[in-house]
């Protein structure tokens, strides 16, 4: 049989009794370890060797943990001096006994520390004292380092990458070897699994998992070898020089394994919630609507007031919201902020009443996140921003709002809220129930539900529910309403507008099964999640 050269070095180099890791292979082989693995997975697919993969953990001794290797550890060089100050027959000041260890630094700490965890003796105000019994000379931590240092440095030539690592728990795979490569003893195999994650805490250990390939000849191989396997001249690149001469027209090339795997490569994404934005807007769009836009630090004017939510509105609390210690706004249109001021205290129409508690226009210039984007609504339909309306119109925006809640699954403290509103000379409940029903069903989510709720600026005003596709649980995905003449009135508005707030991360919930509105995005964000998570619609 013939084949490339790595794979024969390979072939001969392997065993069918032994499992043998790549690294040693590729070393008996004389191949780098590169070329070795490539070699490996090409014999694998053709069937004559077998490829086994194991855990396994391997400490290296940090830098810290090698001084110690030379110094003693702080606690047993302690230790020793305190026995040699006698110590162990009655207390000593401490002070002596630090400076004979000849102790420094943050050595001190450290070595009082295990001293006493150890039981090495005792430390009572400022006097040590030492436990006589005590075995500082074959403390167990000490050992180890030692041997992990010692066999780190037998190793040395002979080890693969050069490195002081010490394979543990994978010695099936790697105490098989016959290569000749130093010792596979294990150096850690006495040691204590407390020990070694003392430690390591104490950083005097690194820990590194590994998963080691372990490879053996299948009965193929073995039959291969035995009929006889030659290296064939295969070229794997052509040079100008074979074209020049037309050697290329005699040689073999090698083929390509096209079913070699290869490392997989993620690229960038639209993130889902993006996705998701990006196709309510083309919803919305498509249904007739007009993009809003404004600023996320707006006045309170903006945010509260003109919603008529009364000055004292537990919402308007330090507590709900994210307050900004800038000046406060100053541009508030004089007209709007009378008419606001008079629905707050004495109500619109002629039979209207307020809320007869207080009002000041300092209040509603102060500057905050803002907790809703119906903000940007108020701004539209006073009538500020585009002008005055003429019915009918229709406005949306998909953007961020930030309040001041507690994180939990259903919770973000920064959301994307999807904002709308509908203005037409008669609008009724149905219009709005209706418009949810297209919606939605363009998410695929044809199972809404509307409970009556509350606001202080809409009346009626409906909850919205959605069905969570894979908990089967009813989620709140949104809050609508009409708005009411306490709101309209002032603004100047004369037709019946309706109008939602819709969040962006409980409608993806629906779409990608997310059960956490955490997984999606934040500092908490699931990054397997996300790279599998597309907006089907
Ligand atoms: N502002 C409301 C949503 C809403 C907007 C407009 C009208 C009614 C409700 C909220 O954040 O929950």
């Amino acid at each position: 049989m013939k084949l490339p050269e790595p794979q024969v070095a390979v072939l001969n180099a392997a065993s069918a009794t032994e499992e043998q890791p790549i690294d040693r292979l590729a070393q008996a082989a004389g191949l780098k370890p590169e070329t070795a693995t490539q070699a490996v997975f090409e014999l694998r697919d053709d069937g004559l060797l077998d490829v086994a993969e194991t855990a396994s953990t391997e400490y290296e001794l940090t830098e810290e943990g090698r001084a110690y290797v030379d110094a003693g550890l702080p606690e047993v060089r302690l230790y020793r001096a305190a026995v040699d100050a006698g110590a162990d027959e009655e207390p000593v000041q401490m002070g002596q006994v630090i400076g004979a260890a000849d102790l420094d630094g943050p050595e001190v700490d450290i070595a009082l520390a295990n001293f006493g965890r150890k039981g090495y003796g005792n430390i009572d105000s400022g006097e040590l004292s030492a436990d006589g019994d005590a075995d500082a000379g074959s403390d167990p931590e000490a050992v180890a380092l030692v041997a992990l240092a010692n066999a780190a440095d037998g190793a040395g030539a002979g080890d693969a990458d050069g490195s002081d690592a010490a394979d543990t728990d994978g010695s099936d795979a790697g105490d098989a070897g016959s290569a000749g490569v130093g010792s596979d003893e294990d150096p850690l195999a006495d040691v204590d699994d407390d020990v070694l994650d003392q430690l390591v805490s104490r950083n005097l250990l690194d820990r590194h998992e590994r998963t080691v390939r372990t490879v053996t000849l299948t009965d193929a191989g073995v039959t291969a070898l035995m009929e006889g396997v030659e290296a064939a001249e295969t070229v794997d690149r052509l040079t100008p020089e074979m074209l020049t001469s037309g050697e290329w027209r005699d040689v073999e090339f090698t083929e390509y394994n096209v079913e070699a795997d290869a490392p997989e490569v993620r690229g960038g994404k639209t993130h889902v919630l993006r996705q998701t934005a990006e196709r309510v807007k083309d919803v919305l769009v498509g249904m007739g609507f007009q993009e809003m836009d404004g600023p996320h630090a707006d006045a309170d004017f903006w945010i509260n007031d003109c919603l008529f939510m009364p000055q004292d509105h537990p919402a308007r609390t330090h507590w709900d919201r994210f307050a900004l210690d800038v000046p406060p706004i100053e541009d508030l249109p004089e007209d709007l902020v009378d008419n606001v001021e008079r629905a707050h205290r004495e109500g619109v129409g002629e039979d209207g009443d307020g809320y007869h508690s207080p009002w000041s226009e300092d209040f509603a210039r102060a500057i905050a996140l803002r907790g809703h984007t119906t903000s940007l609504s108020m701004r539209y339909l006073s009538g500020t921003q585009i002008g005055d309306l003429e019915p009918p119109q229709r406005y949306f925006s998909v953007e961020k709002v930030y309040r001041n809640d507690t994180l939990d699954a259903t919770h973000l403290l920064e959301f994307f809220q999807i904002e709308g509103w509908v203005m037409a000379e008669d609008l009724s409940v149905r219009d709005l129930m209706g418009t949810f029903v297209e919606f939605y069903e363009q998410f695929g989510i044809t199972d809404v539900q509307f409970k009556p709720h509350y606001n202080p600026y809409t009346e009626p005003s409906f909850e919205l529910f959605g069905r969570h596709p894979t908990t089967g649980e009813l989620i709140e995905i949104g809050n609508s309403g009409m708005f009411r003449d306490e709101v309209l009135e002032p603004l100047g508005v004369e037709h019946d507008v309706m109008a939602w707030g819709l969040a962006l991360e409980r409608l993806a919930m629906l779409t990608t099964g997310a059960e956490d509105i955490r997984d999606l995005h934040g500092t908490l964000a699931d990054l397997d999640f996300l790279r599998g998570a597309e907006a089907t619609y």
